[in-house]
């Protein structure tokens, strides 16, 4: 469960990057939210394993306190937050196997600063290899897969680190429409099959509806809609983007079907 009490987030610049998000995600759900650049989506993820400070209000991930967390306490929730990025941050000078086998990190740190990982830690590894559907690639050099498969590897190193929650940045923005939604398909279904709850970044309001359980929309720091994927029509698009729905807030797929 993550529960946001009144969560205000001000940049040093003054930068209002949230303006008083109430929510509560129980576990198990995966949302989406969406909105336009600027509207504070990164932020509210971001907030949830502490990597943008919250500036007054509350914040819990399955009853711990992030905000004012520090030091062990911000260590031991960020074990149990994993994170996908758009840039998918991983080392690609490395095999696949040895960047999932990073997700084991917090389990097995000394080992891990070794380079030794145990059984236990590789076989985790390889079943979340296998998840998403990359088993055969585990001892190619990362930098040898396409973005897909990239994001893929990101998705297998969260999923080793056995996490309650987890967080994706914008995952599939650098991927083109096809790879982006068998992404994003992929990340759905280990989600449905080990429960974790997931809060996800997206751009296109498409692939929003396709994928998620619930949608948040936000528009300059605020929730301005939350609810089911079903219920997000043209009047909530307008809610959320100040204007009606155009070509560029679909992706090339949804145009494709459409046209
Ligand atoms: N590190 C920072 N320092 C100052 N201002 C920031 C910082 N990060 C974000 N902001 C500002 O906070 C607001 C919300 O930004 P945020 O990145 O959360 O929006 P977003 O909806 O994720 O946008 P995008 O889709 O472009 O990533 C914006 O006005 C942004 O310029």
């Amino acid at each position: 469960m993550i529960t946001f009490r009144d969560v205000h987030v001000t940049y040093p610049t003054g930068t209002k990057g949230l303006d008083g998000v109430s929510l509560e995600i129980p576990e198990g759900e995966f949302v989406v939210v969406v909105g336009l650049s600027g509207a504070g989506k990164s932020t509210l993820v971001r907030a949830v394993n502490g990597l943008v400070p919250v500036t007054s209000g509350e914040l819990e991930v399955n009853g711990q306190r992030v905000d004012g967390a520090r030091g062990g306490t911000l260590r031991r929730l960020r074990a149990d937050v994993g994170m996908i990025f758009q840039g998918f941050n991983l080392v690609t000078r490395v095999s696949v196997l040895r960047n999932v086998l990073m997700g084991r990190l917090s389990h097995s740190p000394v080992s891990s600063l070794f380079g030794v990982y145990g059984a236990a830690d590789k076989e985790i590894a390889f079943d979340a290899l296998d998840r998403v559907g990359i088993l055969d690639k585990a001892y190619v050099r990362a930098s040898r897969l396409s973005g897909g498969q990239q994001q893929r590897v990101a998705i297998a190193r969260v999923l080793a680190q056995q996490p309650h929650v987890v967080l994706a940045d914008e995952p599939v923005a650098s991927l083109d429409p096809p790879t982006a939604n068998a992404v994003m398909a992929d990340l759905r279904r280990v989600q449905r099959q080990l429960g974790i709850t997931t809060v996800v970044n997206l751009h296109f309001l498409d692939l929003a509806k396709s994928f998620a359980d619930r949608i948040v929309g936000m528009r300059a720091g605020r929730i301005v809609f939350d609810g089911p994927a079903a219920e997000v029509d043209d009047r909530v698009f307008e809610s959320i983007y100040g204007r009606s729905l155009s070509v560029q807030d679909v992706s090339t797929a949804e145009v494709d079907r459409l046209t």
